[in-house]
């Protein structure tokens, strides 16, 4: 069941449609992630949702019941949401154990206990309730801000950014403790993100959306697996796009007859292919010379080292005539490979593609 719905939400700002017309279903106890560049509608999304500001035009229903539509809104405070923006926003004179129990009333039974028992929930230890906020870490900090939010059992969590602030390791690792902290709460979550990676790996849908408007919406494999257009593809990684000619689930294109993800198309359309489906074999000139029918090489032309993964850029070498390689210009693929075995600039490699290509509209 649908914990919030937006049926047409619109929100412009004089000629700048931020919302031009959204529709969206968030589960009951599910994670969304909403992922897109700077200025597409994020923000103003969520502002809607937790009630900061109010629709031009749509609906937006929660648990059922209508909180914002052309005649009214349900003020902010009654809805039940909790909101973590991207510092924090802690109160820096408070400390951190009134921080958490900022919202939580002053005579309730037990209120310190409450308090404890939400630091341990979000992995803090107790030893930092008397500090203040600027004695805490990024991450500590950003623990302290979703604390608060909690204490106010929310029905609905929104997280603007708040990972962005933190370094890579901790920002993963943040990510998933959160993850599980309102996956234990049964708190429905939406997430605003950058990043592709922090909303593939922790909603269990995910919408793109590019000025004002979700250009798809599905789980966080069909995204990145089937992605209907090729920014859906490039939002969410790195993207291969190639001309080819289908018909009945085989697309001819410069990397030979491939498999595709459906046997419905018979004509000329472009395909994708993640990087990762992409292996490259050592070979030498002779090999090339010798090569069977079908058999791809490439030489590598650039190879960025940058630690545990190095960037290789390869350019085809057979079939330099081919219409297929002529079409892309025989632009060069790039692809990531694990540096320990990256092959070195003007090395000769066999390439060789695992899976379904899948076809873009
Ligand atoms: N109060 C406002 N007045 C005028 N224009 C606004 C206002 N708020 C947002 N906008 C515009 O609406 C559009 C969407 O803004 P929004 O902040 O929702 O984007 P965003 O995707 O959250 O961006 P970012 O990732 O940079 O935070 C932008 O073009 C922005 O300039």
């Amino acid at each position: 069941m649908s914990f919030l719905e937006l049926r047409s939400v619109e929100r412009r700002y004089g000629r700048v449609a931020a919302l031009g017309g959204i529709d969206l279903d968030v589960k009951t106890g599910s994670r969304t992630a909403i992922v897109g560049p700077s200025g597409c509608g994020k923000t103003t999304l969520l502002r809607l949702v937790a009630g900061f500001d109010v629709p031009d035009a749509g609906t937006i229903l929660m648990d059922g019941k209508v909180i914002a539509n052309a005649s009214g809104t349900v003020p902010a405070h009654r809805r039940e949401i909790g909101v973590v923006a991207q510092d924090g926003a802690l109160f820096p004179h408070l400390t951190i154990a009134e921080n958490i129990g900022f919202g939580i009333d002053r005579n309730a039974p037990g209120r310190e206990k409450m308090i404890s028992d939400l630091a341990y929930t979000v992995g803090l230890d107790g030893h930092i309730l008397l500090r203040r906020p600027h004695q805490l870490s990024g991450g500590q900090q950003q623990r302290v801000a979703l604390a608060r939010a909690m204490a106010r059992k929310p029905k609905m969590m929104l997280l603007d950014e708040p990972f962005s602030a933190l370094d890579t390791g901790l920002r993963a690792s943040m990510r998933k403790a959160v993850a599980e902290v309102l996956e234990n709460a049964g708190i429905t979550t939406i997430l605003v993100t950058h990043d592709q990676a922090e909303a593939l790996s922790f909603a269990d849908q995910v919408a793109v959306m590019r000025e004002g408007r979700f250009a798809q919406v599905g789980t966080p494999r069909e995204l990145y697996l089937k992605p209907k257009n090729r920014m859906v593809a490039e939002s969410l990684g790195d993207a291969i796009v190639l001309s080819a000619t289908i018909a009945d689930g085989w697309a001819e294109c410069s990397l030979g007859r491939l498999s595709v993800d459906t046997t419905e198309r018979r004509d000329i359309a472009r395909i994708l292919l993640r990087p990762e489906q992409i292996s490259l074999r050592s070979a030498s000139s002779t090999d090339v010379a010798a090569a069977k029918p079908g058999a791809i090489f490439a030489e590598v032309s650039d190879a960025e080292f940058a630690g545990a993964i190095s960037t290789v850029a390869v350019k085809l070498l057979n079939n330099p005539d081919s219409p297929e390689l002529a079409a892309i210009g025989n632009t060069p693929l790039i692809l990531k490979k694990p540096s320990v075995e990256s092959p070195a600039v003007g090395e000769i490699v066999q390439v060789a593609v695992s899976g379904k290509a899948h076809i873009l509209e």
